[in-house]
């Protein structure tokens, strides 16, 4: 089962919210069921493949049985739909294939991802913003609610959404000289609670409420230092392979145990989530559609063109 195939929250919408909260457990229930049902099926014998949608690839390394998800949507990854589709399509691949553990990554030299696709919320209609919302949280949550091992190889700069996947995985190692954080406010604009859990997670209060205020892009070397990300690596190789160590120190724990103690932990932030998806819909829409909000983007686009030609 895919994570975000959701409660049927418009049906819970219509409940009390005594009905609405024993509605949600009763997901959560659900998904630790079939989350269950995948670990106990993941116990069979590996296989070796490699796939590809259109913008992301899947690798499974026969030997140790871990899969490299690979972005892949020049020049930067900027998180189109079909981006956002495509690694929601990779990571149910992943989780079904029995492969011990997902590694995030890029093909891009220099970028892990830039974010959303900032096209994609310009001058467009309500129902394109809809979508390109909804499959973003889509996106996040089939990484966020996955019970299987993941890390982020971040071979490059990681600002707004490009750290949205990363922080979602529960290991980070980065490349030197490179960017990462929460850059909304900015811009701006306020990241919903949702998008920024993943940081929470992994941040100290005092410190992810400084940086999310600021709007603070850390270097690699801030982010190592507050725990951003866990390790530092010289080249997306070597990324790679702290990665894979990372999984591979799962080796000896019963899967199933390690599964849902990870789900445990993140249960409370998914259960919100789910309590907001709709409004947060709503919100989004609202917000990027404003007339300010789209004269600014087209600002910050220009800007982004200007010094791409520098
Ligand atoms: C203003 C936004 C308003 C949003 C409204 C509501 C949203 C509410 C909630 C917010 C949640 C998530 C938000 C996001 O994820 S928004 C995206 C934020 N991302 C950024 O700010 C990153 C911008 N990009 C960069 O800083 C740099 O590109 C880079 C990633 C550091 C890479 O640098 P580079 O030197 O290697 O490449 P560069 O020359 O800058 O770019 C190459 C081309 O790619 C285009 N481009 C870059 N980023 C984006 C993007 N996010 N969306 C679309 N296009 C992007 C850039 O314009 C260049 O294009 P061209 O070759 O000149 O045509």
């Amino acid at each position: 089962m895919k994570l975000s195939s959701r409660i049927p929250f418009r049906l819970a919408l219509k409940q009390t919210p005594e009905q609405r909260s024993s509605s949600i457990d009763t997901y959560q229930r659900t998904m630790l069921h079939s989350n269950l049902l995948r670990l106990v099926a993941r116990g069979g014998p590996k296989r070796l493949m490699s796939t590809a949608t259109k913008l992301t690839t899947v690798e499974v390394n026969d030997k140790t049985g871990i899969a490299t998800l690979t972005m892949n949507r020049p020049p930067v990854n900027s998180q189109n739909v079909q981006l956002l589709e495509d690694l929601q399509k990779s990571i149910t691949e992943i989780e079904n294939n029995k492969s011990r553990g997902l590694i995030l990554t890029s093909a891009m030299s220099n970028v892990f991802s830039a974010g959303l696709d900032i096209h994609e919320m310009y001058n467009t209609n309500e129902e394109r913003l809809r979508i390109v919302w909804t499959e973003l949280q889509n996106a996040w949550i089939a990484l966020y609610g996955s019970s299987l091992p993941t890390a982020a190889a971040i071979n490059g700069h990681a600002p707004a959404g490009g750290c949205l996947l990363a922080t979602a995985c529960e290991y980070r190692v980065m490349v030197p000289n490179c960017r990462i954080g929460l850059n909304e406010t900015q811009l701006g604009i306020i990241a919903p609670k949702w998008l920024m859990s993943g940081f929470l997670n992994v941040l100290p209060k005092r410190v992810a409420e400084r940086a999310l205020t600021q709007g603070r892009m850390f270097t690699t070397q801030e982010a190592f230092e507050v725990g951003l990300v866990d390790e530092i690596a010289n080249s997306k190789e070597e990324a790679l392979e702290k990665c894979s160590a990372f999984i591979g120190s799962f080796a000896k724990v019963n899967s199933l145990a390690r599964g849902l103690t990870k789900l445990q932990f993140r249960a409370e932030n998914i259960k919100e989530f789910e309590k907001i998806r709709e409004k947060d819909v709503a919100n989004f829409i609202a917000l990027a559609s404003r007339p300010e909000i789209q004269k600014d983007m087209g600002i910050y686009l220009e800007n982004l063109k200007k010094k791409g030609k520098k």
